[in-house]
């Protein structure tokens, strides 16, 4: 999908998430709905999967007919107009199925796809058999966010241990796909956590643009990636420029880990503080 022109609204953007659930609020639809909110965006979603899940890990999975799914995502695209959708949770083949189909038929103006695969809890939320079927979901969306075990996956190699390996993994999936990609390093044992936007699909040759961060010392890091993908998708809707949404988010996401402890959700891995930049009355420090 050729990349868009420049959009840069001047009203609030309305931003489709396409995901799965968490009761306890810190990852898929309810994380990406505070993620859009955060970034000034008006969030709608549509449901892949209900998913019972906790801090701790995933217990179940009920996963809609997929005629149901159809009906949700044109009960939108019928009533009102997207300027960008966030794909997260897909679960199974025939599930990506029918958002391939939809966004075929859609086209909307801009779409980020997290291909979510694995929980921070280690359970699998993908299955095996839908990889091949994600790999080709790939090269529809303007913006593919894997972490590392993800692009591993994407281009059928071991996953990267070290940095410049994944730098390498992101350029042949972008190359493969003409998708530009967005390469997480939250999964590196290293002082940072640095992320990658790699493009080798655009007209000018390939870009590679570095944001860097340093490692936040929490073990509230669930629904990171939905967050970035969420809130990535709404800044851009606004600006128009990955580097300036990218770099937006990477600054917002490193208030969110830092002020995550403070929220005291669950026994294991917590979410992230979502609207740490407006609740400066209720966060010690601030
Ligand atoms: N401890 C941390 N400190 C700072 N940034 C982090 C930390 N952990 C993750 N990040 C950042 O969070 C974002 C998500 O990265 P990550 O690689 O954890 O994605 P993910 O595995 O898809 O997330 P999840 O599955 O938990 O939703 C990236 O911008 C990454 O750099
Ligand atoms: C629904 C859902 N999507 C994504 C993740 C990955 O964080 C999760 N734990 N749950």
């Amino acid at each position: 999908m050729a990349l868009l022109g420049p959009l840069a609204l001047r009203r609030v953007p309305r931003v489709l998430s396409i995901a799965g659930t968490d009761p306890t609020g810190g990852a898929g639809i309810q994380a990406d709905l505070k993620s859009i909110a955060a970034m000034g965006g008006y969030g709608m979603a549509v449901v892949t999967a209900l998913v019972a899940q906790n801090t701790r890990g995933v217990r179940s999975v009920h996963t809609p007919p997929t005629a149901f799914l159809r009906e949700q995502l044109d009960a939108v695209s019928d009533d009102v107009i997207i300027d960008a959708v966030k794909i997260g949770m897909l679960g199974d083949v025939a599930t990506i199925e029918v958002v391939h189909e939809w966004l075929l038929r859609i086209q909307p103006q801009l779409v980020v796809l997290d291909p979510v695969m694995i929980a921070t809890s280690g359970d699998r939320l993908l299955a095996d058999s839908a990889e091949a079927s994600m790999r080709g979901l790939v090269g529809t969306v303007n913006l593919v966010t894997p972490n590392l075990p993800e692009l591993a996956v994407l281009v059928g190699e071991p996953i990267a241990t070290h940095w410049p390996d994944a730098l390498d993994q992101a350029r042949r999936l972008s190359a493969g796909a003409g998708t530009a990609v967005l390469v997480k390093g939250g999964h590196l044992l290293t002082d940072s956590s640095p992320d990658a936007l790699v493009d080798a699909a655009g007209g000018a040759g390939e870009t590679l643009r570095e944001f860097l961060g340093p490692r936040v010392a929490t073990s509230n890091t669930h629904g990171t990636g939905c967050s970035l993908s969420a809130a990535v998708a709404t800044v851009m809707a606004r600006t128009g420029d990955w580097g300036t949404a990218i770099g937006e988010v990477k600054g917002w996401l490193q208030g969110a880990l830092t002020y995550a402890d403070e929220l005291q959700v669950g026994e294991g891995s917590g979410p992230i503080n979502h609207f740490h930049h407006l609740w400066t009355a209720a966060l010690p420090g601030k």
